[in-house]
């Protein structure tokens, strides 16, 4: 049984608590750990059957020893200590994404895994267990289609409040589409762009909203990500892949149609949590399978690295408003 200790302790963290202790195998939740107090008490209440201390101190709950195995959940700028604890202290860590908002920050815990010599960390990249990406990855590598050639995507959200910033529409969002796309396609990202136009009346002053990002593929693939987070009408992720033999599209969830009071219609998701609600519980199950063998199977530290060499190209782009190069370097032979 991996004893896991929780990091932060709000709405991603809570969610993972009750996999943890509830619905997935092999795993039990003994520790949690928030910068406030009550908080953490909140979310200990979630397990039952079972005591779980409760931390205000990320090395504290690191050192543990009724802690086999962190879950890092506090905001990707607070991510570079506890995972760097983690490492340190030899225990396999899942942070949420992105793994810190700095690919400097993402470096030193790369660096770190390779001194310790030991695969511990994994990122919450969980499009790459999505049932829908996988199926067009399935197609895509079956040779079927051709050549991929353009993808078109949509990252939209109902509404973000003000201490969501124009950055995070990168660090924050499209950083699932930086670590899917490069997944996907099997590709790197060779440049990328920022377009920022009309702004939505629904931003708060200082965000701009939406913003279209294209990113240049290392084999010549063109993606455009619309990324527009206060749409108002729902939580709506597409992809769609054009290739030189056909176009790929990604099935969602879907919800019955309906004929009532003069209208044919479909809802749509509203909400991350029941989108990717399969999505969070395979990554985490696939997380604890290998983390109690000292494993990673999932993405990696370089992966969260890679992306956010990425993430730092498309946030100077936005600022420049030009093509910014991306240098990612060899990859270390520890993650060949
Ligand atoms: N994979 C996915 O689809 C999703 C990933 N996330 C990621 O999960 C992380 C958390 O997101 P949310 O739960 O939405 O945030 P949140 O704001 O709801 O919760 C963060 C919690 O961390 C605590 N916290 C802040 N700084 C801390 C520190 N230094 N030490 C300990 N606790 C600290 C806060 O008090 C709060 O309880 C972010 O990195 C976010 O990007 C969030 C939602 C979905
Ligand atoms: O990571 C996530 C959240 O941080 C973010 O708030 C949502 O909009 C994302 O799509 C979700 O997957």
């Amino acid at each position: 049984m991996l004893k896991v200790g929780v990091i932060g302790c709000g709405a991603i963290g809570r969610e993972h608590i009750k996999r943890l202790s509830g619905k997935l195998q092999g795993s039990m939740v003994t520790a949690v750990c928030d910068m406030y107090e009550n908080s953490a008490k909140e979310a200990a209440a979630l397990v039952s059957g079972s005591e779980v201390k409760i931390y205000t101190d990320v090395q504290a709950i690191v050192n543990d020893p009724n802690v086999d195995a962190l879950v890092v959940t506090s905001p990707g700028f607070a991510h570079k200590e506890p995972v760097l604890a983690a490492v340190k202290a030899g225990k396999p860590v899942f942070c949420e994404k992105p793994l810190c908002t700095t690919a400097a920050d993402c470096k030193e815990i790369v660096e770190a895994e390779i001194v310790g010599g030991k695969h511990l960390v994994q990122v919450g990249f969980m499009r790459r267990y999505d049932k829908g990406y996988n199926q067009v990855k399935d197609l895509l590598d079956s040779g079927e289609f051709g050549k991929p050639l353009v993808v078109k995507c949509t990252h939209r959200a109902i509404e973000v409040d003000s201490s969501y910033s124009t950055e995070m529409a990168v660090t924050d969002t499209a950083i699932h589409e930086i670590d899917c796309l490069h997944w996907l396609l099997d590709d790197d990202w060779e440049s990328v762009q920022v377009i920022m136009g009309a702004n939505t009346k629904f931003a708060h002053p200082a965000l701009r909203d939406p913003q279209v990002m294209i990113m240049q593929s290392k084999k010549g693939v063109t993606v455009v990500l619309e990324v527009f987070v206060n749409c108002k009408f729902g939580y709506d992720i597409n992809c769609e892949v054009v290739c030189e033999d056909g176009v790929i599209h990604m099935p969602a969830p879907s919800f019955p149609t309906v004929r009532k009071a003069g209208k044919l219609s479909t809802d749509i998701e509203t909400n991350w949590i029941n989108r990717f609600i399969d999505s969070y519980d395979i990554e985490l199950q696939d997380w604890i399978d290998h983390a109690v063998k000292f494993e990673v199977a999932g993405p990696n530290a370089w992966d969260g690295y890679i992306a956010e060499v990425t993430a730092d190209a498309l946030v100077e782009a936005q600022a420049s408003g030009k093509i910014e190069k991306i240098e990612l370097g060899e990859t270390p032979a520890f993650y060949k």
